[in-house]
């Protein structure tokens, strides 16, 4: 599956390549038509109710004017609401907008209040957006919150940044659409921050404009095939031995919770042995998961082993000893919580971290990485493809940057991000969970990319599978997690097994 994801450069890049082999407007007519097909299927039974097409000053105005042009032809009641500011539009769109005027398209000048619509289609705005929304537009976008209908977005929901997936501020507003038609490729924006909650199900339409015209693109969205090929059944000649051993460190005094999750993560997506290493005794049992073994912290071995260090450690001088001791050995490392945060703080811990050549990986909120990147949350959040493409040089290692759509980095550059998880997630402890099954993919042998991005796929995935079983995601607890995990896992590798 093509699931590369180009900027908005490189989609100007495309454009203007396949644009110099065909003849002009072909694209735009392409993408109307397309765009009108997609429309049609939206619109199922209901073709009988009239469909608002919004037509904005530009190309992406052009696309929906050729939208209506079309369902008008198929018989379909369209009605345009046409704000072509101030500027000239481009020839194909001129030329789209005659066809639309000699057709039996309706053109309305303001909505009215009570539209009874079969279907909603956003052609305000696409990758041309520069600046905030204002004026007509703003009113048109906030009108359609009352719309009960489905929305359809051409190429971008209007107002969204397609290269980062932020609402373009200050004070931004942008369309929220059940469905996204998007042309020439795929774009991060749509898949990240607040992308998911904007474009609704991504269709992707190439306008029938070849690989030949695609430049490399660094990033990708996260499909299983990224990790399938790891995914193997176990034989019957095994022992817990086979399957590698995982140690969860943390659990500073009052802080067991985490470690425990981390560590029920790890043990039900298939580590052979799991230790709980606590900096404080605690309850020294999980009654709840008797094979988990507890261990006092200070005089536990760090090497020959897979460890997940920081969950709930707290930022003790112990904790920081521990946290030293785990970067400088050759265990393969996985980074979260509070270990990433005193990384942040001490150019030391920074230093050792980014002088391993044992598999690491870290798996920041958008405050832990803005911690250690010295920048503020909200500036991660702007772009967090960047953010975490940037951890990653800096740590030297693969970071997953958490979030509506994790961003999974590594230090050249590559970049994925995560298409399966839910709001669900957002609740304590899903971190830990995560943290857990990176664990166990690294104590199995994958490597940090497949085991970072596989371990975010599966963990997403969980919270998909509960919601789908109607849990959450309301109330959706990380203690669920681990066991939904356990379900995804063994779903993949009888898919692998099947050759699906
Ligand atoms: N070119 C083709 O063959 C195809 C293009 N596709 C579609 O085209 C858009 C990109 O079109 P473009 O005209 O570059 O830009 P937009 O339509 O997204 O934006 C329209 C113009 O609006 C102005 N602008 C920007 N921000 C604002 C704002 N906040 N308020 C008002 N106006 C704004 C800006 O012009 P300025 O000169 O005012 O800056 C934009 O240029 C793409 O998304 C596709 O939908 C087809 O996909 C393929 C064929
Ligand atoms: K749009």
């Amino acid at each position: 599956m093509d699931n590369h994801l180009y900027t908005v450069a490189q989609l100007r890049a495309i454009e203007a390549s396949a644009y110099a082999v065909l003849p002009p407007g072909t694209l735009m007519q392409r993408a109307g038509a397309a765009a009108a097909q997609f429309a049609m299927q939206l619109l199922g039974e209901r073709r009988d109710r009239p469909v608002l097409v919004l037509a904005g000053p530009g190309n992406n105005g052009g696309d929906a004017l050729e939208l209506a042009a079309n369902l008008a032809d198929a018989g379909i009641d369209a009605l345009v609401l046409h704000l072509p500011g101030q500027r000239d539009a481009s020839i194909e769109t001129a030329t789209a907008h005659e066809r639309a005027r000699d057709g039996t398209v309706g053109f309305i000048d303001m909505l009215p209040p009570d539209g009874d619509w079969g279907l909603v289609v956003d052609g305000l705005f696409g990758i041309g957006l520069t600046r905030p929304i204002g004026d007509e537009y703003r009113e048109a976008i906030a009108a359609l919150a009352d719309v009960r209908c489905p929305i359809l977005a051409l190429d971008v929901p209007s107002g969204l940044d397609a290269d980062t997936g932020a609402i373009i501020g200050p004070d931004g507003i942008a369309v929220r659409a059940t469905h996204t038609i998007t042309f020439l490729g795929d774009k991060p924006g749509l898949h990240t921050a607040d992308g998911r909650d904007h474009a609704g199900l991504v269709h992707v339409e190439m306008l029938g404009v070849g690989p030949e015209h695609l430049p490399q693109s660094q990033a990708r969205l996260g499909t299983d095939d990224v990790f399938a090929h790891r995914l193997a059944a176990r034989r019957h000649n095994t022992h817990k031995g086979s399957f590698g051993d995982v140690a969860i460190v943390g659990g500073a005094h009052g802080m067991a919770g985490a470690p425990v999750l981390a560590a029920r993560g790890a043990l039900l997506t298939g580590a052979g042995r799991v230790f709980v290493a606590m900096l404080d005794p605690g309850p020294g049992y999980d009654s709840m998961q008797p094979e988990l073994m507890f261990r006092a912290a200070d005089d536990f071995e760090l090497d020959k082993r897979t460890l997940v260090i920081g969950p709930g450690m707290g930022g003790s001088a112990s904790a920081m000893r521990l946290l030293a001791k785990a970067l400088d050995s050759d265990s393969p490392l996985v980074i979260d919580a509070d270990a990433i945060t005193l990384i942040g703080a001490s150019p030391d811990l920074l230093a050792r971290l980014a002088a391993r050549s044992a598999p690491t990986i870290l798996t920041p909120h958008p405050l832990e990485a803005a911690r250690l990147l010295g920048k503020d949350a909200g500036e991660v959040q702007a772009d967090r493809l960047q953010a975490a493409r940037d951890m990653a040089v800096r740590t030297n290692a693969t970071v997953i940057l958490k979030g509506s759509g994790s961003v999974i980095a590594q230090p050249n550059g590559e970049t994925v991000i995560n298409p399966t998880g839910n709001a669900g997630l957002a609740t304590a402890g899903s971190g830990d969970v995560l943290a857990g099954i990176c664990g166990t993919l690294l104590a199995q042998g994958w490597p940090a990319w497949e085991a970072a991005s596989g371990a975010t796929w599966i963990h997403g995935a969980a919270a998909d599978l509960l919601v789908a079983n109607g849990v959450g995601p309301i109330g959706l607890t990380a203690g669920e997690l681990p066991a939904a995990a356990r379900a995804v896992l063994n779903m993949l590798v009888l898919d692998a097994a099947d050759g699906n």
